[in-house]
């Protein structure tokens, strides 16, 4: 059976300044998965996402199979319907005296600024939606004028007005003070009530929470650990991960990374 899968990728390269940025992937993702891919700086999780967006493309070998939800062939259109992105770049992209309301609704017309003649129904998809990710507070206040968390929260809240199949977190927590940095944490913890399925992407251990079923580790744009939390993450795997000998322990359900101590490090 395939088409519990919504990508399935095989024999994989991709190639940017004639330099391979996603190198023999092999993966598939099922719709039931919440995923979390973890990574270094520069190991290859944004070239994988931009693959996955459509963004950059494979080379065509001779055993090369790419499918997005159960296509070879899907068009943009189709593909930013069911695929919602949030990354720094979309923060960027938001017009300067918009409200979070406005913003939200936005996202339904694929922009960023107000949107004039909004229909009676793309108002209700907002007010639902506000209501269930319990952003009333903001609504009615200017996006610019929102702490860093807040408008991490707003943005993932205009990604999912259109009702993604799948919503792709990159890095949502980088530049975050620790309480924003929880905020957010938190507020994705309970997207899982809606239908979409998240990949979040990160470099940061504490994003690991109980929601994400499967692991993704990449270094050097290779897979090198692919499972569950039990299965992939342990100091050895980490360790190995991040080039640096580190231990990690779940306390109240939250992992936490030690760095070990350098009479030790240099023992092993
Ligand atoms: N346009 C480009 N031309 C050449 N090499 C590139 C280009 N973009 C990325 N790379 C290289 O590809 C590798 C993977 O980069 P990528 O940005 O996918 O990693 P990443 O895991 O997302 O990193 P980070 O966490 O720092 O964002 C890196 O070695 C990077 O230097």
């Amino acid at each position: 059976m395939t088409n519990d899968l919504w990508l399935e990728a095989k024999n994989i390269s991709c190639f940017k300044n004639e330099y391979e940025v996603v190198k023999d992937l092999n993966l598939k993702l099922k719709y039931s998965e919440n995923v979390i891919m973890i990574g270094p700086n520069g190991s290859g999780k944004s070239s994988l996402l931009e693959l996955i967006n459509r963004n950059i493309y494979p080379v065509l070998k001779k055993d090369t199979v790419f499918k997005l939800f159960n296509k070879g062939h899907i068009s943009i259109w189709e593909l930013r319907k069911k695929i919602s992105t949030v990354n720094q770049d979309v923060k960027a992209r938001v017009n300067a005296n918009i409200t979070v309301f406005d913003l939200i609704i936005s996202g339904l017309y694929g922009k960023y600024c107000k949107i004039l003649n909004k229909s009676e129904k793309d108002v209700l998809l907002a007010e639902n939606l506000i209501n269930k990710m319990l952003i009333t507070k903001l609504s009615q206040r200017y996006f610019s004028h929102l702490s860093e968390g807040e408008k991490q929260i707003v943005l993932i809240a205009r990604a999912l007005v259109k009702n993604p199949e799948i919503l792709i977190l990159d890095e949502p927590i980088a530049n975050l003070d620790l309480k924003s940095k929880f905020y957010v944490i938190d507020q994705i913890n309970e997207l899982t009530r809606l239908n979409t399925k998240i990949i979040c992407v990160t470099h940061d251990i504490s994003m690991i929470t109980e929601i994400y079923n499967r692991v993704i580790m990449m270094k050097d744009r290779i897979i090198i650990a692919d499972g569950t939390q039990s299965e992939t993450i342990n100091g050895k795997i980490l360790s190995i991960l991040f080039d640096i000998n580190i231990e990690v322990a779940k306390y109240k359900g939250y992992w936490h990374v030690y760095r070990k101590a350098k009479e030790l490090q240099s023992i092993e």
